[in-house]
């Protein structure tokens, strides 16, 4: 199957942190790869550049076997998502309206939004278990509640490729993996979606992905399926720290070693 996003010999920079050099990536239809790094290892540059939001120091990016570099950004924004690793909102819009952003790649813009459009923010935001909240303004939100409207911009949107950066972050254990699952079941359904995602954990990458992306710091990467990938000795290294690894009913988990020598 052709794959719908490819990375060839790409090398990504930003400041003095070389994110990864010389990576071919090929993001195929129904799979999700977990990007996994230290703080820094430039995780968020690298799914900018796959994004077309940050300028490759070598190498390409395509978006369904085209040149990234050389699609309309209302091309890019029908076919790719992008979940950002904070969320802005410099207007006190309301929950519905911020969705409806999700939107706006599909819209006429001499028309607006239409009925489908509204349907579609509406049946996001209950995906993600906000459903009731629209009419609230998102300053008002809680940080957790905030990610779920994030969430359910990016589902709005309906993109073949999905970008997130973080998407567990401000929310609870339950929300961690009823959000995780949510996406999960949402990249199924489609005919082809596939999966980027920023995670901390690599517990959650095992049970969410298929594949995953370690960035090692200096521009070294290792990619392939989970099982190979997530190692026990290979995620220490990676974070440059001991871990213990237990295995459960639903998989493995991997916590870091207490220093009980220091506390
Ligand atoms: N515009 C910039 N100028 C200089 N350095 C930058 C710039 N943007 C990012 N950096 C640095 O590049 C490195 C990679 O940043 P990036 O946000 O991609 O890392 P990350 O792996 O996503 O980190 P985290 O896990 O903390 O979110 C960091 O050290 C950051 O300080």
């Amino acid at each position: 199957m052709s794959a719908l996003l490819q990375a060839r010999g790409l090398t990504v920079r930003v400041g003095a942190c070389t994110a990864c050099r010389g990576l071919d990536l090929d993001l195929r239809p129904g799979e999700r790869w977990a990007v996994l790094g230290r703080n820094g290892a430039g995780k968020t540059t690298l799914l900018l550049t796959l994004a077309g939001l940050h300028p490759a120091a070598a190498g390409e990016v395509r978006l369904a076997d085209r040149p990234l570099a050389a699609l309309p950004r209302r091309e890019i924004a029908r076919r790719l998502g992008l979940l950002p690793q904070d969320d802005a909102d410099p207007f006190p819009a309301t929950v519905l309206e911020t969705v409806l952003l999700g939107r706006h790649p599909h819209m006429d813009p001499w028309r607006g939004e239409t009925g489908a459009d509204l349907d579609a923010a509406r049946a996001a935001l209950a995906r993600v278990g906000l459903a009731g909240l629209e009419g609230r303004n998102v300053r008002t939100l809680s940080g957790g509640e905030r990610r779920r409207v994030a969430l359910a911009t990016l589902l709005a949107q309906d993109p073949a490729v999905a970008l997130m950066d973080e998407p567990t972050g401000h929310l609870d254990l339950h929300q961690q993996v009823a959000l995780l699952a949510e996406t999960v079941c949402w990249a199924r359904e489609g005919a082809g979606r596939a999966l980027v995602m920023v995670l901390h954990d690599p517990a959650l990458a095992w049970r969410a992905c298929t594949h995953a992306l370690l960035l090692h710091g200096d521009g070294a990467w290792t990619a392939g399926p989970v099982g190979e990938v997530l190692e026990t000795a290979c995620l220490a290294r990676l974070y440059g720290h001991p871990l213990h690894r237990a295995d459960g009913p639903d998989g493995p988990v991997w916590w870091p070693r207490w220093p009980i020598d220091r506390v």
